[in-house]
């Protein structure tokens, strides 16, 4: 913090925290074009002081009753060439003036530096995405003094910069300060005075702001009649209020981009009003685009609980954090207006709220997926693996949410489990899966032969989350969700597609089937200390053996999971499969029953366990003993 003031008549100056300093530099420079949105800005912070003035009157009605009507004022002055926005909400006490204009405290702010960071060129392009806030004012003003009284209190404290480097700070004269609440003047810079003619800020006015919740209007000086005249930009009705015919798709898009503070177009409006038992307004927005905190680890949504008009708080998390991405206002008519905010967790009314807009969401998300799967997909793509989050989380909802998950599957993308289960092979019970780290790590499994010989479909499933949930979901449609990497494959009843071309006799054949069983109980004794079980697989087709987990407990990417975690138990020993059709193991096998000396057929088994491991992503058991029998193996079949 840049708290070394420098006292001079009265009159402090303090310098700005560093990033600050960034801020200011990049808006006094700035080249951008639009600059008129410091407007929407500043008007938006003067809404927000009010909005927290009638939060804190309910319980301190003395703070308003000399002046109970909010208002938020432009007042012009082509002459003087400045623009002021004076709102008679909660104002500054010294301490915020300090704490809030010196420094930076929101996130918003500091994300967009981080992305300033990464980007090329002057950073411009990107002002216009985030809401940079109230230092946006340097974009178009070469002096801003900021007069500020907080409510309640006897002080009113005069700020002043030009922007570059440093601030004053004097206590304000009474004339200057209002009653209460905070006037910004705007000392626009030659080029910039448009800002305050009339026709310019009603136009602004109405593009970004005419429905903020508290009315606007708008003072300029009549030179002519030496007069103030006043005009009603807008009149603070709540949008949400209002019946849907009544509102166009740009005031929708205007008021989501208003309170979500996000400049992206909705992709999804949901606005309705529930009645019966409890009664409320909802006018909720589903993004087109993610916004920066999506994967904060706090995992906050921000929809805005409001009591009757009144703001209440955007913390009352309202959706489910899997649907943190959803914004927008939920206005209720039942709940208390003085209660406090321990006490709403628990509220009935507030829990009947939830569940009723959540169900609202889910319902309007599947609708979508049936009407307009082309943006239903688009809304998949930037939210999907949040929203998976609630497999886990809400098992409640699984069901719900399983109708709109869409899977990256061995038979296609974005495939639904109804489309599964239709395409289901004869006397197929299961549905499988992959887990993976990469869709490309999982197709390359060995795992998944024996079900791409039969055609039988496999959801490729690379998302972190995506472990959690198989574990605990029951099935869907009475199907049970299946490992292609743990227990049985199951897969005999299925018919391969091709069969395998053999011109083997019936005899042979029997003969095979012997001295593999044979191989199979000499591979177990072998790595006896090493796996749970040693077993001919269904799941194989052209690799010689594979990994995989017992039947019961993690599957074997979980298990990896599990064993990164500190204080996690050694795995369980896994099981090794092996493909009785495979030429190397009837070689093996064949040479397990004629030769004398087994040494090279323990070599063999060890090798084939080495192999199995690190197609699973593993290291083989014993490195240096790996080396050495494949050189061996390699030096035998050159000789
Ligand atoms: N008119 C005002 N009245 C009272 N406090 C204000 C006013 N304008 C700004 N502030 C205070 O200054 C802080 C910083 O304002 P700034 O516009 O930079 O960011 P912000 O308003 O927090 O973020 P956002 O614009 O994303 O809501 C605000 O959070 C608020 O506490």
């Amino acid at each position: 913090m840049s708290d070394q003031a420098d006292i001079k008549g009265g009159s402090e100056t303090h310098s700005f925290e560093a990033e600050v300093s960034r801020l200011l530099h990049l808006m006094v420079h700035a080249v951008y074009s639009n600059k008129e949105i410091f407007l929407r800005e500043l008007v938006s912070n003067a809404a927000d002081a009010c909005e927290k003035l009638r939060h804190e009157s309910l319980t301190n009605s003395d703070l308003v009753k000399d002046d109970p009507t909010f208002q938020i004022t432009l007042s012009a002055d082509g002459a003087d060439g400045t623009l002021s926005v004076l709102d008679n909400g909660i104002g500054m006490s010294k301490a915020e003036l300090i704490e809030n204009l010196g420094t930076i405290a929101k996130s918003g702010t500091r994300a967009f530096l981080d992305q300033l960071a990464k980007e090329e060129g002057d950073g411009s392009a990107l002002i216009g995405q985030f809401g940079i806030g109230f230092y946006s004012a340097f974009m178009v003003a070469d002096r801003v003094d900021v007069i500020s009284r907080r409510a309640g209190e006897a002080e009113a404290w005069k700020w002043s910069s030009n922007g570059e480097g440093a601030y004053e700070l004097s206590v304000a004269s009474e004339e200057e300060a209002l009653p209460r609440g905070t006037k910004i003047v705007m000392h626009l810079k030659d080029d910039e005075k448009t800002f305050a003619d009339a026709v310019t800020i009603r136009r602004i006015v109405r593009d970004y702001s005419s429905h903020v919740p508290v009315p606007i209007r708008m003072l300029t000086k009549n030179e002519e009649a030496d007069a103030i005249d006043e005009e009603k930009l807008t009149d603070g009705t709540a949008l949400w209020t209002k019946s849907k015919s009544e509102i166009t798709e740009e005031q929708y898009k205007e008021f989501y981009q208003y309170s979500s503070g996000q400049f992206d177009d909705p992709a999804v409006t949901i606005h309705y009003r529930a009645e019966g038992r409890t009664e409320y307004n909802v006018l909720a927005f589903i993004p087109d685009h993610k916004p920066f905190d999506l994967f904060d680890p706090s995992r906050k949504g921000r929809m805005k609980l409001y009591v009757r008009r009144v703001f209440i708080t955007d913390d009352a998390e309202l959706v489910p954090a899997y649907l943190r991405f959803v914004r927008g206002v939920v206005d209720s008519e039942d709940i208390p207006l003085n209660i406090s905010r321990e006490m709403l967790q628990d509220n009935p009314i507030l829990t009947a709220i939830k569940k009723g807009v959540t169900n609202k969401v889910l319902s309007e998300l599947e609708k979508l997926s049936r009407k307009d799967e082309e943006k239903f997909l688009s809304i998949w793509e930037a939210f999907g693996t949040v929203i998976k989050e609630g497999l886990y989380e809400d098992p409640e909802r699984r069901d719900q949410l399983f109708k709109l998950v869409r899977f990256n599957t061995t038979k296609g993308e974005n495939r639904t489990l109804a489309q599964y289960v239709e395409d289901l092979k004869e006397n197929q019970t299961s549905i499988y899966y992959a887990l993976g780290d990469s869709k490309d790590a999982i197709l390359a499994s060995p795992h998944l032969e024996g079900y791409e010989a039969r055609e039988v479909e496999v959801l490729l499933l690379a998302d972190a989350v995506d472990a959690f949930w198989v574990q605990t979901a029951l099935g869907f449609d009475g199907k049970s969700f299946k490992s292609i990497s743990q227990g049985g494959a199951d897969l005999d009843a299925i018919e391969k597609v091709a069969q395998d071309v053999d011109d083997k006799s019936d005899e042979e054949k029997a003969k095979d089937k012997t001295s593999v069983a044979d191989l199979v109980s000499f591979v177990k004794e072998t790595l006896i200390d090493d796996v749970s079980e040693v077993r001919i697989s269904s799941r194989l087709a052209t690799s010689p053996v594979c990994i995989v987990a017992p039947e019961y407990g993690p599957d074997r990417q979980m298990e990896k999971l599990m064993r990164g975690q500190q204080g996690a138990q050694a795995g369980l020993k896994p099981v090794l499969e092996i493909n009785p059709d495979h030429a190397l193991i009837l070689a093996l096998a064949s040479q397990l029953s004629s030769a004398a000396d087994k040494a090279e057929v323990t070599d063999g088994a060890r090798l084939l366990l080495d192999q199995a491991l690190i197609l699973d992503g593993e290291q083989p058991a014993n490195p240096a003993e790996f080396a050495a029998r494949l050189s061996k193996v390699m030096m035998s079949a050159m000789g």
